[in-house]
């Protein structure tokens, strides 16, 4: 990602989109480091004392395995010897992305903090991580749901992180597609082998009190299995722009990402 250990804050900001990247560091006090490769757009800085980066991943959960798993190499490789390195050091990561609905009492324009996460792609097919029951129960309820030939996986986010973070947010279970149109429901010219997707999931029972699944994206769940595997706190916070049941669209979805990059500001700064 054209970034060294020392251009790395500990708390790491991420959004999909690379001119969000700004959008974000125009709050910062200094602006000490930019870079970017491909799509990811980096920029480091303090806000109100507190060191951060702020950085692009574009779309998708195989753009996610790359940037954990570079961040980790940063923080708890020797990069000089490439041995891993004894004392290993937790990033915080807190994804600030924009996304739909899935629930009529989720509206447009809300901020949603996602609790758990299910990945209805692939990636985790290729590591190994330790489900709790808790994640092993919800998985196994939206594979019977979708009868899509693989068990999606569950993992949920960093109790910490929700707590400071998303503590005036929403608070759901957040769907991980791999695709924004068939995967999500949404048709253009071809029909979704599962076109009754957005009911079938808004109406899964999670096994979880008081969580149901609540709106879709495209990274959360490969951010939450890949911190579970390296050891990272993990949290994504949305800003939803669409209600798919009621077919509503944010007016101003600039507006409420704005409001969002600014009460994760002020929350990481407390
Ligand atoms: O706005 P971002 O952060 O990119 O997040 C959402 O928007 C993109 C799709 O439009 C996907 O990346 C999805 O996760
Ligand atoms: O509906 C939405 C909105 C944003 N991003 C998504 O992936 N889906």
């Amino acid at each position: 990602m054209n970034l060294k250990p020392e251009n790395l804050a500990s708390t790491v900001l991420t959004v999909g989109d690379p001119e969000r990247v700004e959008k974000v560091s125009q709050y910062f006090d200094t602006l000490t480091f930019k870079t970017s490769k491909r799509e990811f757009n980096i920029h480091s800085g303090t806000y109100k004392g507190t060191p951060l980066t702020v950085m692009s991943t574009g779309m998708g959960t195989d753009n996610i395995e790359i940037v954990m798993n570079e961040l980790d190499a940063l923080v708890n490789i020797d990069l000089k010897t490439r041995r891993e390195k004894e004392e290993k050091k937790s990033l915080s990561i807190i994804r600030i992305g924009t996304s739909g609905s899935m629930q009529s009492d989720v509206p447009v324009d809300a901020h949603l903090a996602s609790a758990f996460a299910v990945g209805l792609d692939t990636l985790m097919h290729f590591y190994t991580p330790a489900y709790t029951e808790q994640e092993e129960n919800l998985r196994q309820r939206v594979a019977d749901t979708l009868q899509i030939g693989f068990t999606p996986y569950a993992v949920g986010a960093s109790r910490r992180l929700l707590q400071k973070i998303g503590a005036n947010m929403l608070t759901g279970v957040t769907a991980t597609c791999p695709g924004f149109y068939g995967p999500q429901g949404r048709s253009l010219r071809l029909v979704p082998a599962i076109p009754t997707i957005i009911e079938k999931l808004s109406q899964t029972e999670t096994g979880i009190a008081g969580l149901r699944l609540t709106n879709f994206e495209m990274e959360t769940a490969g951010y939450y299995a890949m911190g579970r595997l390296l050891g990272h706190e993990m949290l994504s916070v949305n800003a939803i722009v669409a209600n798919r049941v009621e077919q509503v669209f944010s007016q101003d979805s600039e507006k409420v990402v704005d409001s969002l990059i600014r009460e994760v500001l002020k929350k990481v700064a407390e």
